[in-house]
């Protein structure tokens, strides 16, 4: 699989585009360096498609620019379309093709030799568990199937940059972990990935650095540590031996301690960070006491949309299309 040479697989500055007086995309800024998953979070409506169409070069812009796999998206959007591959929502498979036929119909838009396609293909069904599959009409696979293939069809082309939009929308929990693997294995073979979604435990999972997109603005970006860093509900909890301990602790780190007499619990608020779980520790040793237990607890990422947003996250309505 080829890396891209630019440090930077994806650049963006200013990002805007409208349809009519309905401003979707408000001047975005991106950077994605190559070989990671940076993940576009963002509930239903927040721009995240038409970001992805518009870095595909399958829509214009407003104003604003932007560089994939080191090509000007519009100067250059031919090679900026032959370097990148783009599956999800424009889900490409043909359901009267069976997934070998798919797979060999992609090589031929590729240019691909006959030889060379067809080694591609097999390859690609074998490393996409559909080897049996692929003998079988499209129309009859299960979504989870289904989105495999569709995954497969955008390597024949061994593109550098793709964008997954929405890899696991709809698809049971089975499905999705499978699709998680993948993703992280096409990563670890050098490609970058932008991937949109709006599920939260997906971007944690998979993405090196998330921007949390919402009407059209990006309203945070970082690592998933550091956006749950961000946001006030993180706490260490201690759990103590007997009452005596859990009253000298008490005593000893002050504060807003919350206390659980019956649990023999302490919650201390913290951002988990290594700087202050040493400060706690080291006035627990000062005091002479000891933990039985410690544990830190970060909120999550629907606790940090929800302090960025001012609104809660909604699930998509059709989620099981
Ligand atoms: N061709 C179009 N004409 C008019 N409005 C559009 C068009 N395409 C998208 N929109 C609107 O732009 C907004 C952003 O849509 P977009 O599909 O980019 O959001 P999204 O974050 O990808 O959401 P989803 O999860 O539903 O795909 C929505 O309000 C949508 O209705």
């Amino acid at each position: 699989m080829p890396i891209s040479h630019a440090r930077n697989a994806i650049e963006v500055t200013g990002l805007r585009k409208s349809y009519g007086d309905k401003l979707v995309l408000d001047g975005i800024d991106l950077t994605v360096r190559a070989g990671t998953i940076f993940s576009l979070l963002g509930p239903n409506g927040a721009g995240k498609t038409t970001a992805v169409e518009i870095l595909a070069t399958l829509k214009s812009a407003d104003a604003g620019r932007a560089h994939v796999a080191g090509y000007d998206i519009d100067a250059q959007a031919q090679q900026v379309r032959a370097a990148i591959g783009v599956t999800g929502q424009f889900a490409a498979v043909d359901g009267y093709l069976t997934g070998e036929e798919n797979l060999l119909l992609m090589a031929d838009l590729n240019h691909l030799p006959q030889r060379e396609g067809r080694r591609r293909a097999a390859g690609l069904l074998e490393r996409f568990d559909l080897v049996e599959a692929g003998k079988k009409v499209a129309s009859t696979y299960s979504g989870g199937m289904r989105r495999r293939l569709d995954l497969a069809m955008t390597l024949v082309g061994r593109p550098s940059v793709i964008f997954l939009d929405e890899p696991t929308t709809g698809l049971d929990p089975r499905s999705r972990h499978t699709m998680w693997q993948i993703i992280r294995h096409l990563v670890a073979d050098g490609v970058t990935i932008l991937l949109t979604t709006q599920y939260l435990d997906e971007a944690d999972e998979l993405a090196d650095r998330i921007a949390v997109l919402d009407h059209g603005r990006i309203v945070a970006e970082g690592s998933a540590a550091e956006l749950k860093r961000r946001i006030p509900g993180g706490h260490v909890s201690l759990r103590f031996a007997d009452p005596r301990a859990l009253h000298a602790a008490a005593g000893a780190i002050g504060g807003a301690v919350a206390r659980d007499d019956e649990a023999l619990t302490l919650q201390v608020p913290g951002d988990g960070s290594f700087r202050s779980l040493r400060a706690l520790i080291d006035r627990l040793d000062d005091a002479g006491v000891e933990a039985g237990e410690l544990a830190v607890h970060t909120p999550d990422l629907d606790d940090v949309f929800f302090a960025l947003t001012g609104h809660a996250h909604e699930p998509q309505k059709e989620a099981l299309r």
